[in-house]
This record gives C-alpha cells, sequence and structure tokens, in this order.
C-alpha cells in the first residue's frame, strides 16, 4: 500500500481490540442496560442516537469544535440550539428525553443556559401566576433566557452581590442598576450574544430596606433585531481556556426600569406599596443552583466515562515495547502502571453512576415536598448536593488528566478527544458553587448535625453515623481476604468519616473556649473542616456503590465483575488516603500492606474485563469524537484521516510562504552567495 493510501480506515475491528472483547467474563448488554437504568432506556436512548446522528449538522458538530475557528464554533453552536429546540418540540421530548440528548450532543451549546437554568429558574422560584406567563413563552422559545448571577466582584459570596433593584411605588416598577465596575454581571452562559432575556439575581431594596438577593425577569435584546435594549451593556466575555461552545457573557444595567410583577415572587413579595414579605428562608432562592449540582454530578460522570472509554480502548490497541523479549509488543494495557493510570478512573465511572443516581432520586423526592413549601428536607439536599457535586468533579477531572497522560503523545491532539476533555471539564470545579465552598458548606452541616448526635438527638439521613453508638473500634480487615469485604470497607470509611469529623469538631471547640472568636476559630481550621467534609463524602460514595452493587438483580458474571471493581474503588481511596487512615488508626500499617497488595491483585483481576467494562458505557463513535477511542479501535487510521480536516492543509503551500518565509529563504539564499 502507497502511504498516500494509509487513510483508508479498515472495515473489521481492530484485532487487538477484538480479542479483549472476545474474553469478556459477561454480556456486555446487560450492564449496558443496568447503565441506562433498563432495557427500554437503552432503546429510547439508541432510537434519539439515530434520529440525532441521521441529520449531518450532528454529524458535522463535532469537527467544528476540534477544527474551526471560535468564530465558526460558536455559529455551529447556536445552530445546534435551534436544532435541539426544533427537534424537541417537534417531538415533544419530555426532560429525560432531553437530558439523554444533551449528553449524546456534547453539553456545550449556545443556548445551553434556556434549559439548563433559565426554565429551571422558572419553575421553582416563579408564582403559578407568573409561571402562566413566562414558563409558557420560555417553552414555546418565544423568549430565550439565560441566569445572571455572578457578578465581576462576586460569585460565590451572594450576600455581596452588588446589583440593585429598587422598588419605586410611584410606578409600580424595579429599576435594576450596575452601580460600580464590580457589580457587572460577569460570567453567565448564553449571554454575551445568545440569550435575549435573563433571571437577573439583584439585591432587592425598598422602603429604603435591603432585603439579600432576589430573582427578576428582564429584557436583555430586542425580538426583532436582537439589539440590547436602552440602557443595556451586553457582550462576550473574551477567550477561555475551553467550554467554546458558549458566549459566557457581561452585562450592564443603567436604571433599567421592570414591571412590579417580572420579581419572581414564590419565596418573597413586594406588595404595590413595596411592602416586603417573605414566604420562605432567602435560601429557597438558591434552588437552581440545588438542580445543577445534581446535573453537574451526573455530568462528571459522563466525562469520566467518555474519558476511560477513549483511554482503555487505545491502551488495547497501543503497543509499546516488550514485556517478554521473546514476543511481539506489548499492548500497554499489559503493564501493572497503565492499569493504575486507567482503572481508578473506570471504577471512578461506575461509582459517581450509582451514587449519582441515587442522589437524583433523593432530589426528586425532596424537591416534591420543597415545591409544596416542606423544606424541611433543604438543609439535608443542600449538604448532600454540594457534596456530591465537590466530589464527583475534583475525582474526576483528577483522573480524566490522568488519563489523558495515559494516551502518551497522542492525547495532547485535538483528534483524541481527550484534552479537550480535560479542558471542558475544568471549570466544573467551580461553576455552581466552587469546590472548597462547597465541602465548606458540607463541614457546616456536619458539625451542625454533629452536635445534635451529641446532645442526644437521633440523626437520620446520610450524617446517621454521627449519631451511632460506637463502641470502641476494632479494624475489621484480620487477613488480606477480609480487606475484600464490601461491608468492613464501607465501616473502615464510616469510622474514618466519624474520627476526622468528632476532633475537628474538638478542635473548633477547643479553640472558641480559649477565647477565640467563632469564625476565627473556623478560619483557623478550614484545611480541617474541608477535610472532614472529603472524608464525609468518600464515605457516602463508596457505601452507595457497594449498596447498588449489593442490590443489584444481574447475573453472577455482572455481580462479580462489579464487587471486584468496587472493592478496588474502596482500596484505592484508602490507600491513596493512607495516611488519614493510619493516622485515625481505622487501619494499621499491617493492613496497609495488606491492602496495597489487594490493590494491585485487584488491577489483575480487572484487567481482562476492562474494554467491557467500557464498552458497555455504549458510546457512539460521533458522541466520542475520539480518533483513539472509536469501537473500531482503527486508531492510526483515524489520526491519520482526521489530518484531512485541519484546514492547515487544505493548501499544500501556506500563504505565510509568500509572505514572510519566501523573502526570508531568498534573502538567506542571497547572502550565502
Ligand atoms: C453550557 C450550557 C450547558 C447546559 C447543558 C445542559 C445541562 C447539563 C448539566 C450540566 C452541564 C454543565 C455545564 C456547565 C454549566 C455551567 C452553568 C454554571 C452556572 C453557574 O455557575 S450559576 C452561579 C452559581 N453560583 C454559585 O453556586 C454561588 C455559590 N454560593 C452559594 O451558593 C452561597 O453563597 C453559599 C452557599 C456559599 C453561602 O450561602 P449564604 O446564604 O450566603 O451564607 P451562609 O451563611 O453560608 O448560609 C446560610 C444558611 O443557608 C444554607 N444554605 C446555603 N446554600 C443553600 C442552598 N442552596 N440550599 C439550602 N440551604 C442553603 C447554609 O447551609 C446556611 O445554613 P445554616 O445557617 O448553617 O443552617
Ligand atoms: C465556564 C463558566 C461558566 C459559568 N456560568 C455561569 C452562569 O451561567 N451564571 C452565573 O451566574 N455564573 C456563572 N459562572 C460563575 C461561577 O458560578 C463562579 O465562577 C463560581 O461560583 C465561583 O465564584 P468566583 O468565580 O467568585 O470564585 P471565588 O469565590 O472568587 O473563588 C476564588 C478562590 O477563593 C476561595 N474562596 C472564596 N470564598 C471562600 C470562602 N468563603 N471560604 C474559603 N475559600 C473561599 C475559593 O475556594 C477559590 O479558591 C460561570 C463560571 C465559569 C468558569
Amino acid at each position: 500500500m502507497s502511504y498516500l493510501e494509509f487513510g483508508a480506515i479498515p472495515l473489521q475491528v481492530n484485532p487487538d481490540l477484538q480479542e479483549e472483547r472476545d474474553q469478556a467474563s459477561f454480556h456486555v448488554t446487560e450492564l449496558t442496560h443496568i447503565i441506562d437504568g433498563g432495557a427500554e432506556k437503552t432503546q429510547l436512548r439508541k432510537r434519539l442516537e439515530k434520529l440525532i446522528y441521521s441529520d449531518p449538522d450532528f454529524r458535522r458538530f463535532p469537527d467544528v469544535r476540534t477544527f474551526g475557528t471560535k468564530s465558526e464554533f460558536y455559529g455551529a453552536s447556536v445552530l445546534k440550539s435551534i436544532k435541539l429546540f426544533q427537534l424537541r418540540k417537534e417531538h415533544q421530548w419530555t426532560d429525560e428525553e432531553s437530558d439523554i440528548v444533551h449528553s449524546l450532543v456534547d453539553h456545550g451549546h449556545a443556548l445551553g443556559l434556556h434549559h439548563a437554568m433559565f426554565i429551571p429558574a422558572l419553575e421553582r422560584l416563579a408564582t403559578d401566576e407568573q409561571k402562566a406567563k413566562w414558563l409558557t413563552i420560555a417553552k414555546q422559545y418565544k423568549i430565550l433566557g439565560t441566569y445572571a448571577q455572578t457578578e465581576l466582584g462576586h460569585g460565590t459570596y451572594l450576600q455581596g452581590l452588588e446589583t440593585t433593584a429598587t422598588y419605586d411605588p410611584g410606578t409600580q416598577e424595579f429599576i435594576l442598576n450596575t452601580p460600580t465596575i464590580s457589580a457587572m454581571k460577569w460570567w453567565p452562559g448564553s449571554l454575551g450574544k445568545s440569550s435575549n432575556y435573563a433571571i437577573v439575581l439583584a439585591t432587592l431594596i425598598t422602603r429604603g430596606k435591603r432585603h439579600g438577593m432576589h430573582p427578576f425577569v428582564v429584557q436583555l435584546r430586542s425580538l426583532e433585531d436582537h439589539q440590547p435594549l436602552p440602557g443595556i451593556k451586553v457582550g462576550e466575555i473574551g477567550a477561555k481556556m475551553g467550554t467554546l461552545s458558549t458566549d459566557n457573557g457581561y452585562l450592564i444595567l443603567n436604571n433599567i426600569r421592570i414591571l412590579r410583577e417580572n420579581m419572581l415572587m414564590k419565596n418573597a413579595q413586594v406588595s404595590p406599596d413595596g411592602t416586603f414579605t417573605a414566604s420562605a428562608p432567602n435560601q429557597a432562592n438558591y434552588a437552581t443552583m440545588v438542580l445543577l449540582r445534581v446535573r453537574i454530578s451526573e455530568f462528571a460522570y459522563t466525562n469520566i466515562s467518555k474519558a476511560v472509554t477513549i483511554g482503555i480502548r487505545y491502551s488495547a490497541v497501543r503497543r509499546q515495547s516488550k514485556l517478554d523479549p521473546e514476543e511481539k509488543e506489548a499492548k500497554i494495557l499489559e503493564y501493572q502502571t497503565q492499569q493504575y493510570k486507567l482503572f481508578p478512573g473506570l471504577a471512578l465511572a461506575y461509582a459517581i453512576l450509582f451514587s449519582t443516581k441515587l442522589l437524583k432520586k433523593k432530589y426528586r423526592e425532596a424537591q416534591t415536598e420543597i415545591m409544596k413549601g416542606n423544606l424541611q428536607s433543604l438543609p439535608e439536599l443542600h449538604c448532600e448536593t454540594s457534596g456530591s457535586k465537590a466530589f464527583c468533579t475534583e475525582h474526576m477531572l483528577k483522573e480524566v488528566e490522568i488519563i489523558r497522560q495515559s494516551c502518551g503523545g497522542h492525547g495532547y491532539l485535538a483528534a483524541s478527544g481527550i484534552g479537550m476533555m480535560t479542558s471542558s471539564s475544568a471549570p466544573l470545579v467551580t461553576v455552581e458553587g466552587e469546590n472548597t465552598v462547597m465541602y465548606l458548606q458540607v463541614a457546616r452541616y456536619l458539625l451542625k448535625r454533629f452536635s445534635n448526635a451529641k446532645s442526644g438527638e437521633q440523626i437520620e439521613g446520610c450524617t446517621s453515623y454521627l449519631s451511632m453508638n460506637h463502641a470502641p473500634y476494632l479494624c475489621p480487615f484480620l487477613s488480606e481476604k477480609d480487606c475484600r469485604n464490601l461491608s468492613s470497607l464501607c465501616d473502615v470509611y464510616r469510622y474514618r468519616a466519624f474520627i476526622v469529623i468528632s476532633r475537628v469538631v474538638r478542635t473548633v471547640q477547643t479553640d472558641i473556649k480559649d477565647g477565640l472568636p467563632q469564625h476565627d476559630a473556623f478560619n483557623k481550621n478550614l484545611v480541617h473542616l474541608v477535610r472532614a467534609a472529603r472524608a464525609h463524602c468518600y464515605f457516602n460514595v463508596v457505601k452507595d456503590f457497594a449498596e447498588a452493587v449489593k442490590e443489584l438483580d444481574a447475573s453472577i458474571q455482572i455481580c462479580t465483575v462489579l464487587i471486584s471493581l468496587c472493592c478496588f474503588f474502596a482500596v484505592h481511596g484508602i490507600v491513596e488516603n493512607s495516611g488519614d487512615f493510619l493516622q485515625t488508626q481505622t487501619i494499621g500499617v499491617e493492613q496497609l500492606k495488606w491492602l496495597k497488595n489487594l490493590q494491585t491483585s485487584l488491577l489483575a483481576e480487572i484487567r481482562p474485563n476492562a474494554v467491557a467494562l467500557v464498552d458497555a458505557f455504549d458510546y457512539h463513535d460521533i458522541t466520542l469524537t475520539s480518533a483513539l477511542g472509536s469501537y473500531d479501535g482503527n486508531a492510526y487510521e483515524r489520526l491519520y484521516q482526521s489530518t484531512e480536516k485541519d484546514s492547515m492543509n487544505s493548501q499544500e503551500v501556506h500563504s505565510s510562504y509568500h509572505t514572510y518565509l519566501k523573502p526570508f529563504i531568498q534573502e538567506m539564499n542571497k547572502a550565502k552567495l
């Protein structure tokens, strides 16, 4: 074959990958059904996949992302939004169907915030009357909106927001203003160029008194020509590390008058004469963020499962160096160190999958009560969603980067798909509550629950272990074999969390007793508080994974492989954080030795099913958009083929040659003569 023909992609699956599939101990489809939530859900996903990918534009979007300019990509991203909205309307998709489609076609699209936050905010923060007005037209796409909360000066500290909404009883209007440079809205997605409406979060002032952050519906752009309305300055904030599909924007409001009815009044009301009444605590206005924290946890699953699919498939077809000098070069997946790079990400994907399935169920139940006005479950929900968002995104980002490195040089190419995943995953640790801040919210709840438990209250929910009557702790691992027991592993995590939490509580209390003001005592211990929150979250994820596996209604083969994976997830977490486990004496040095041995034995145990475990995620090649991780494993042909799509290769000689290089070469050659 001449080198010019190398680009042709073989019709058959790479034999190295086929070999992996042939040795799987379980039926991949059975596991795919479990992941999707049942065979009928898999069928639904496949049906939607077929519909979406029958459209040439949806097949083309990934290439524009990889090879286009920022402006081309934004244009394609607007088209993607429009197509998704049209399809949603035409097929009357439910939220579930729409979520499936989003997970297929790469989350980013120009108007993503319309369904991600604008509509959820209306659903959660508007009165029934307001919903009849705003939600109806938002769902019909007559208005296209976003969620404008963060300002240049404040993202985390919502009480510090400076945008004002001052009530004028004379006209029964609110006047919205951006009083300082730090008050300008900065970051909201879909704000720069796409949306014509926004829910603007502003400090409410009525009768000369400030009442904290409240939501207001504000029209930003004309529905006729999309020009910003008078008094509104809006634009794109500039180039970012990734997430190029979204036009993150800035917004300056100059004496913008809106009707009194444009304040979303489910949780607090301003009457025509300017009287303020609150029917719920101010934090009820944070409801949209709580939802997004659940969705971002799910998105962490999407990212890590895609990344590890690429990493493991590629490692099964890439051969480098010899293990046995007498044999041919080994698949890089054979190297124990490569497994050590990939399998933590694989186990994490399944851990997040099962844990977020449970979180979503709890969220739905709590949200139903909250919508009825029963806010009892809100603090627990806030703790669980904040903790999940922080844990899932922190670990996902770490593992995605390790997996990228596991792909060697080719992992750095855009066509690998994985480099982009690192940059698009990066903001998830910051958005919707920066992770440290989220862990500190968890810690705050743990401290409260700990003192409730101390005063004899029976604690329910995710912190129920704080009120356990703790008998003297005995490490359940008496031999290496014991370290495989999922209940024992959960016990070790539970005690670690309990001890770390009780120690930090004691330290904070002692510091306060010694005369430090509470805020100083807190700040002196913030690092330990985050550590306590992390220990709590780790325990919960391990427990969720172990319980899901225990309750699985599946074949023995699937149960066996998932038990190994869950065991690996838990053991790996102990080894990685062994300092903490040793210091809390939840394990001893001998146990750590066993756990380290078990960790490497489990690598070998998981190895034969590694490809099948990622095949079960069942990503369509277009969804994956990776030359390295496609289903057929023909990585080199796909990489070479991808060079054709690069505009640099559209001409043999680039125009810069004529402008710069040619005169330089001529000059240099003249000088030589
Ligand atoms: C591109 C489009 C893609 C769309 C695709 C479809 C969807 C796919 C899904 C995911 C894809 C992801 C793609 C990326 C999308 C990016 C979107 C990003 C959007 C944003 O970032 S919006 C802005 C988010 N901003 C924040 O999260 C701000 C963080 N800050 C806070 O939440 C709070 O200020 C705080 C929690 C830090 C502090 O609260 P505060 O009231 O000020 O002060 P405290 O004294 O700490 O708390 C008082 C009291 O309230 C309790 N509490 C706090 N928060 C809550 C809550 N949310 N619910 C209930 N209770 C709460 C707190 O615990 C205290 O209680 P206590 O007094 O102790 O009893
Ligand atoms: C890609 C992207 C999309 C976004 N989309 C939107 C959107 O659609 N709408 C919107 O309103 N916003 C959006 N945001 C903004 C986002 O919500 C904020 O950036 C985020 O909430 C973090 O706030 P911050 O930027 O003010 O960080 P900061 O709070 O300034 O954080 C900086 C550092 O300070 C630390 N810190 C801050 N406060 C504390 C504390 N109390 N205790 C201890 N440490 C602290 C943090 O841990 C962090 O290390 C987006 C941001 C990005 C990057």
